[in-house]
């Protein structure tokens, strides 16, 4: 499919130039096919935008964005969201919230029920197939929204602090399971976290965005090998990136309180 791009973007909310926010000025982002990129900034500094761009959720004022040298403009099957919580429909069970996402694409109904089954087995729910949501805790219910995003067999996997309402144990779980799932698909995946050992852990490169408005300011190369687990946080080179990566965020959170 190719790579994703964000060509010298800028993201305004409102048209009133005393009211408007500039989320997004100028932003430039390559992200290879297959890579896992991680955003790290400071609160508000645009990280939902740049991702709602790439979902087709929201246009850009101006630049461009495009996968494979084709421009987004909306929405798309090659294109797998997990946001943050709370996406999951109350009414049906697991297996079924998986199917969800097949029954607007062109799959059998025997194939859409196969290919569920497969992910919900895939993140470890085999014994919660006919659950509904309420009766799962929050790091199931977040491994649902990974599986119905997978079972579409999307390109790009868009990730938005998936695992921030997620308890340090459980995230940490859920981290280690996400990876190996990538480890077998290879997907690109654009993932937005607060958590700089979550970035470092998961990411190929971690990006690290200005206050806002926002703009890519850092770009670091994790050379952690693969496959990961989670003894690698305590090595010299985690956490010497972690150093790096905390002195680069240091002033752009400094900005983004002064902000307010
Ligand atoms: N629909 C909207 N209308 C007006 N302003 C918006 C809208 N969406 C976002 N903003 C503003 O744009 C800026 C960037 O928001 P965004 O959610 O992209 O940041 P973020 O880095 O994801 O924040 P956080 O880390 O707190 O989730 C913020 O100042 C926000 O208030």
């Amino acid at each position: 499919m190719g790579e994703v791009q964000l060509e010298n973007v800028t993201v305004r909310f409102g048209s009133n130039p005393a009211t408007s926010v500039t989320a997004l000025d100028g932003l430039h982002l390559t992200i290879p096919e297959q890579q896992f990129a991680v955003i790290v900034g400071p609160s508000g500094c645009g990280k939902s935008s740049c991702l709602d761009l790439v979902a087709g959720l929201n246009q850009a004022s101006t630049g461009r964005t495009s996968i494979g040298g084709v421009t987004i403009e909306k929405p798309g099957p090659e294109r797998g969201m997990v946001p943050q919580s709370y996406s999951l429909f109350p009414w049906l069970t697991v297996q079924k919230n998986v199917e969800f996402g097949l029954s607007l694409s062109n799959v059998s109904k025997a194939d859409r029920e196969e290919r569920a089954r497969h992910y919900v087995e895939a993140v470890g729910l085999t014994a919660f197939r006919d659950s509904y949501p309420s009766q799962l805790s929050g790091g199931m219910k977040q491994r649902v929204a990974i599986a119905r995003a997978l079972a579409v067999n999307p390109e790009v996997l868009l990730m938005d602090e998936p695992f921030g309402a997620l308890d340090s144990q459980t995230r940490s779980v859920m981290q280690e399971l996400l990876l190996k799932i990538w480890q077998e698909e290879r997907k690109t995946v654009l993932f937005i976290t607060h958590d700089i050992d979550e970035a470092i852990f998961l990411g190929d490169v971690v990006y690290v965005m200005s206050a806002r408005p926002g703009r890519i300011m850092d770009t670091i190369d994790v050379n952690i090998d693969r496959p990961r687990d989670y003894t690698v946080t305590t090595s010299p080179e985690f956490i010497t990136l972690k150093k790096r990566i905390m002195s680069s965020l240091h002033d752009e959170v400094d900005k983004a309180l002064a902000m307010g």
